[in-house]
């Protein structure tokens, strides 16, 4: 119990590997119960990857799809680490330099979904009009 409780409230740095990894896999638990768009990233990822399986895509393409999919959930990570930090620092209080921040942020995640969109038109598109004709 009081070891739980010094764990929530620890600031000093994690003192094992395998302490360093709960802490790791509390962020990404917090990610997918926190962050809706985290949530919906999955969602799409897992279509993709159930579209990869049916369509028999080959090795480029399913590197292509993770370089996608990392880029995307690595600008979501980077965005939500900023949401959080900006708000530590200002709070609920409207800053110039706060909003400059959570946009920059917020654009980044538009550029890689951009990206994994683009790919994804580019790998699934040929495939899907030549099951049509
Ligand atoms: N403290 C602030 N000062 C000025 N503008 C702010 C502030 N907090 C939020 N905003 C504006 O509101 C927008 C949304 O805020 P925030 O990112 O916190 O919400 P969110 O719903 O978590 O965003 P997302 O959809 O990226 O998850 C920001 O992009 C920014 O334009």
């Amino acid at each position: 119990m009081l070891m739980g409780l010094k764990d929530k409230r620890q600031v000093e740095k994690n003192k094992s590997f395998f302490q360093s990894v709960r802490h790791a896999i509390a962020g990404i638990c917090r990610l997918i119960l926190e962050e809706r768009n985290f949530r919906f990233d999955l969602i799409i990822s897992a279509v993709v990857l159930i579209l990869g399986f049916i369509f028999k895509i080959n090795l480029n393409d399913w590197l292509w799809l993770f370089a996608a999919f990392f880029a995307v959930i690595g600008s979501e990570v980077l965005n939500t680490i900023v949401e959080n930090v900006v708000d530590l620092i200002v709070g609920p209080h409207y800053n110039d330099l706060a909003k400059r921040a959570k946009d920059i942020g917020a654009g980044g995640v538009l550029l890689s979904a951009l990206f994994a969109t683009i790919i994804g038109c580019l790998i699934f598109i040929p495939r899907i009009v030549s099951l049509i004709k």
